[in-house]
């Protein structure tokens, strides 16, 4: 049962915008892991490269100089970059020069071990490479680079007919079919996860209902708000009840109701998109004002409550608010009765209008 709900959670939710949000997310994630890879291979290559230099007394010439340079300007470049489809097109261009370099140390060493040493440097490098947070075309192109370059038959003394090149060819095709296969598994374990959080989160901060943030959200964003200090400007506190709301229910059924409710959220969206809104449960709404002066305030309710009144709708309602100025050292309870205490004078003065507290 889970695991059908879970398919069917993936299969809606796996759109391309997603998919783009996951591999960027993945890659601010991994993106010092991803310079820990990008150095490690740098230094094994330079490891190889001194160790044929001087004990295979090739000598370490301008050319590993050269090298070098081009693998460091490409780790800092990695160090500034921000986006995921910059960081696809660097690894490209640092396994690009990695394997030239490794294809001309390895020709510098005697025939008979060419093959070997090739085939090693591209299990390294596709190891390495497969745990990245690359897209999908990057590894391909990856993988047709350390194939072309470092392929183990071209300008070797290893025959394909032979024994050595039969198992080298077994080996390079394992080889490939492991890390393409351990790549795209892990890749899609790791956005079933990111989706399935994220679905996870959206439904324990967001009203299922009214598609506005509920009390929980409101709680923590308020909360965080209210804890900023010193103020620059005052904040204020809302609370919004729609009135005689039991009398829509009870004439025309909650289904209506519920209609009702969505459209005022929907209002309350509108007039107040710049701030922290909520569904606190039933009928009754909270906003989080910072930095606002009263007559800003006093303002947004006027708004909201006409927005609410000439809506053109089948079934209209009005709404009361109550407004509250947080004070230095208030909690949001504190608040909240306060913009409560306020609200019930709207509702006991008439209602369809706002009241501050006093
Ligand atoms: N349709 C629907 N009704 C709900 C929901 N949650 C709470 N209610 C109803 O909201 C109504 C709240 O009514 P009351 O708190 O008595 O207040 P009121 O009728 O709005 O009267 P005043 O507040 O004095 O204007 C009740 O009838 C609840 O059943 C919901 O999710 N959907």
């Amino acid at each position: 049962m889970f695991e059908s709900i879970e398919a069917q959670a993936l299969k809606e939710s796996a759109s391309a915008p997603l998919r783009s949000e996951f591999l960027q997310r993945e890659f601010e994630r991994l993106k010092t892991f991803s310079l820990l890879i990008y150095v490690v291979s740098i230094f094994m290559w330079l490891l190889f490269d001194l160790i044929v230099s001087f004990m295979g007394g090739q000598g370490f010439t301008w050319r590993s100089m050269v090298f070098l340079g081009v693998f460091g300007v490409l780790t800092l470049v990695l160090g500034f970059t921000r986006k995921a489809a910059h960081f696809d097109v660097l690894t490209v261009l640092l396994v690009l020069g990695l394997t030239v370099g490794v294809r001309m140390i390895v020709d510098g060493l005697p025939p008979a071990v060419h093959s070997s040493w090739l085939m090693l440097a591209a299990a390294s490098l596709l190891y390495s490479v497969s745990v990245l947070p690359l897209r999908r075309w990057a590894f391909f192109a990856v993988q047709v680079v350390i194939w072309l370059v470092l392929n183990p038959f071209l300008g070797t003394s290893t025959e394909p007919g032979e024994l050595r090149g039969v198992l080298t060819a077994c080996y390079s095709v394992f080889l490939c079919a492991l890390t393409l296969y351990a790549f795209l598994k892990f890749r899609e374990a790791r956005f079933s996860n990111y989706i399935m959080s994220r679905l996870l989160l959206d439904q324990a901060y967001n009203d299922p209902l009214t598609q506005i943030p509920n009390r929980r959200a409101f709680m923590t964003h308020a909360q965080q708000r209210l804890q900023a200090i010193p103020r620059e400007y005052d904040h204020f506190l809302m609370m919004i009840d729609i009135d005689n709301f039991k009398k829509v229910n009870d004439t025309y059924g909650h289904d209506i109701g519920d209609e009702v409710l969505k459209r005022v959220a929907a209002d309350i969206k509108t007039v107040m998109a710049e701030f922290d809104y909520a569904r606190l449960g039933g009928e009754e709404f909270a906003i989080y004002l910072p930095a606002v002066r009263r007559e800003d305030a006093a303002g947004l309710a006027t708004e909201l409550c006409r927005l609410v009144r000439e809506q053109p709708a089948e079934h209209p309602v009005t709404i009361s608010i109550g407004i509250t100025r947080v004070e230095d050292g208030d909690t949001l309870n504190q608040a909240l009765i306060r913009a409560d205490s306020a609200l019930y004078e709207s509702k006991h003065t008439g209602k369809d209008r706002y009241t501050f507290h006093s």
